[in-house]
């Protein structure tokens, strides 16, 4: 058989405050603490009262890493800069918006600079009343979140040391029930660069009833906030507009600020570069990708279908994929674009074993994210009619005799544990369950049935086909966060306070130039009605109504260079076993500054470190020979470094030094 051109569907990869005593892990610095248990059921609440020692030299020497500020937030104050009014990204649903947030909308986008006077202190000490904030986790746990309320209180501090800052304990439902720990100094201790969000927690991931709503604005005032920071997602910063909006309609004083944190990145936009959280995920799940590819190669006899996170949107998926270079992803905007049938991903993902098995390759990984079954139009509708059925209460029991007859009949031609998972109660926003549909095994299960009738009609001649599944989902929530987090989420924390004091409200934290060292860093701020759009037909059984404007999760760009390179790759990566290793997270040393690929890569004039790229020329230099052509060149420096760099190497000027080696 001849090498299948697969189509761009598949692409086999390159690549009261109250109260509360805190609650506190193993001590980095050689402090034995004291700590009282909560009635919260993370794990660190084993730790209590255990020795210092016990803490990991990483953890500890992680909690010492201090994390870098670009030079607008150097101070205790900034200078406000305001820009131009904002309408939305969304031109068609601008009317909308306006309507539905009628104070909040069309506010100016806002620039945070360094004071201007000599003595860049700003405002005199006596000039700043101390602020009041409270402060929650709203949306999942993301690596890094911890650093949010870390820089939060530095800059509160730094702004007047008698302001005060509130954790809500439990996420949303702490925020209702006015549940909080006063943070301080000896509270973040164990908390400083340290994965999850086990500090605060974290419940549903929604203030959007006006049951929610209104308790939440009762918390704000007997706590006389002058802020509430949310932290989290599209869904949380869409929360968090609504809920700045009320608060300015009922003339309450508290100031609603949204802080981009989501492991999944799909809070991206022309304000947003990328969510906090979002490179650990992908650094850690790359890692154990890039194992699991070794594995398969030396088993060289069964194929990894590994399920990333990710739901409306496939970033993780694609960083990863670019990270570690498995064989195939399939992406869920690409297959929702084609509108591909289930079993046309299933012969895709064939044509693929196939043409592997005629070049001697019986082995083979491929990555989907979890989001993918609902990109599938069938899937997508059958999920649909679920979802209605659940809404109107019907039992669980009853639901597939009620679907109409063709999703019946799809119901039942899927195997049992996935009908079991499809009939899961729903998410908060009343979305399926996607974490719990285990889409990596229904592909494996189709695609070894597809593989046994093309044996049987002797279209296949190759090994018999086998899998072994996993889902790479939670385990990297908790991680210990790159420095990028570590550094960006402290920076949003900083931006938080000035926000408050400079009396914006239904805003969201943001840095531009993120590509760049800290010190380039832009801080700003963007209306959070700006990021909104109105979806008229939406893609997921989401809690939103047609109509309602909110932030949307961004989707790969299809037409945006990371998804080009892959492209590019396809082929190569399918067939050449062209697998790379990131290894785990570089906290000091080369590597500890790399950001995502997805996130450099879309920018042309990104040269990356210069001592770097000199290290990886000098190692190019003792693999291939002068003189040889671009391809090998660029294959050699590929095999050593990440995507990005190869671009970066194959174009920077450093090249003139090394004339014998042609880069163009
Ligand atoms: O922690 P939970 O509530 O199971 O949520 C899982 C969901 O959260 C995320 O990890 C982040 O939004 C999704 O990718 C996933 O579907």
């Amino acid at each position: 058989m001849t090498i299948p051109t697969l189509s761009y569907h598949i692409f086999p990869c390159l690549s009261s405050p109250d109260q509360r005593t805190a609650p506190q892990r193993h001590q980095p610095a050689s402090k034995i603490v004291n700590l009282v248990p909560t009635d919260r059921s993370r794990g660190m609440n084993a730790d209590y009262g255990a020795p210092t020692e016990l803490a990991g030299p990483l953890q500890q020497r992680r909690a010492l890493y201090q994390p870098r500020l670009p030079p607008c937030l150097q101070g205790a104050t900034v200078r406000v800069e305001y820009g131009d009014a904002t309408t939305t990204i969304d031109p068609t649903g601008a009317h909308a918006v306006a309507q539905a947030f009628p104070r909040t909308y069309g506010q100016r986008l806002v620039t945070f600079l360094a004071p201007d006077d000599t003595a860049g202190a700003g405002k005199a000490v006596d000039e700043r009343p101390p602020i009041r904030v409270g402060v929650v986790f709203s949306g999942r746990q993301s690596p890094g979140g911890h650093n949010v309320v870390w820089g939060l209180h530095d800059a509160l501090k730094a702004y007047n040391p008698h302001s005060i800052l509130y954790g809500f304990i439990g996420g949303t439902e702490g925020l209702f029930a006015n549940k909080t720990l006063e943070i301080t100094d000896d509270v973040l201790a164990s908390y400083k660069n340290q994965g999850g969000f086990d500090l605060l927690g974290r419940s549903i991931d929604q203030i959007r009833s006006s049951k929610q709503v209104s308790a939440a604005m009762t918390t704000c005032q007997n706590l006389n906030l002058d802020g509430l920071v949310i932290v989290g997602g599209v869904t949380s910063n869409s929360d968090a507009a609504q809920l700045a909006e009320t608060l300015v309609q009922k003339n309450c004083k508290t100031k609603v600020v949204g802080v981009p944190v989501s492991l999944n990145g799909d809070l991206k936009n022309q304000f947003v570069e990328t969510t906090v959280g979002f490179d650990t995920v992908c650094k850690v799940n790359s890692q154990l990708i890039s194992n699991v590819c070794l594995d398969a190669i030396s088993a060289g006899k069964y194929y990894y279908f590994v399920r990333l996170m990710g739901r409306k949107a496939s970033h993780v998926a694609l960083e990863c994929a670019l990270q570690s270079h498995p064989n195939m992803l399939i992406m869920g905007e690409e297959v929702a674009l084609s509108k591909l049938t289930l079993m046309e991903v299933i012969n895709k993902i064939c044509d693929g074993v196939q043409a592997r098995a005629e070049l001697g390759k019986h082995h083979g990984v491929l990555l989907i994210p979890e989001g993918l079954i609902e990109s599938i139009p069938e899937m997508y509708a059958l999920i649909q009619e679920i979802s209605i059925l659940h809404n109107n209460n019907v039992p669980v029991t009853e639901i597939p005799t009620q679907v109409s007859p063709w999703a019946a009949a799809l119901f039942q031609f899927l195997p049992p544990f996935i009908r079991r998972e499809l009939l899961l109660h729903q998410e908060s926003d009343n979305s399926a369950q996607l974490s719990q549909i285990d889409t990596e095994q229904l592909l494996a299960h189709l695609v070894e049935a597809e593989m046994i009738k093309r044996t049987k009609e002797g279209r296949y001649k190759g090994k018999k086909f086998s899998s072994v599944c996993h889902f790479f989902g939670y385990q990297a929530r908790g991680s210990l966060p790159s420095n990028f987090d570590c550094d960006y989420a402290y920076v949003l924390g900083h931006i938080s306070l000035h926000m408050i004091a400079a009396g914006l409200t239904g805003y969201m934290a943001t840095v531009a130039n993120l590509k760049d060292p800290v010190h380039k860093w832009r801080c700003a701020a963007a209306p959070l009605t700006a990021m909104m759009s109105v979806r008229r037909h939406l893609r997921g059984p989401g809690a939103i109504p047609i109509g309602k404007p909110a932030i949307h999760p961004s989707p790969i760009d299809l037409k945006g260079k990371a998804y080009e390179l892959l492209r590019e790759k396809a082929s190569s990566f399918l067939l050449d076993d062209f697998y790379r290793t990131p290894g785990g997270i570089q906290f000091e040393g080369p590597g500890s500054d790399a950001k995502p690929i997805t996130l450099t890569i879309e920018d042309q004039d990104y040269m990356g470190d210069i001592e770097m790229l000199k290290l990886y020329l000098d190692k190019v230099k003792t693999i291939v020979k002068p003189g040889c052509s671009r391809d090998t060149l660029k294959a050699a420096i590929s095999s050593m470094i990440s995507v990005t760099h190869v671009l970066t190497v194959m174009s920077h000027p450093l090249n003139a030094e090394l004339p014998l080696y042609h880069f163009n």
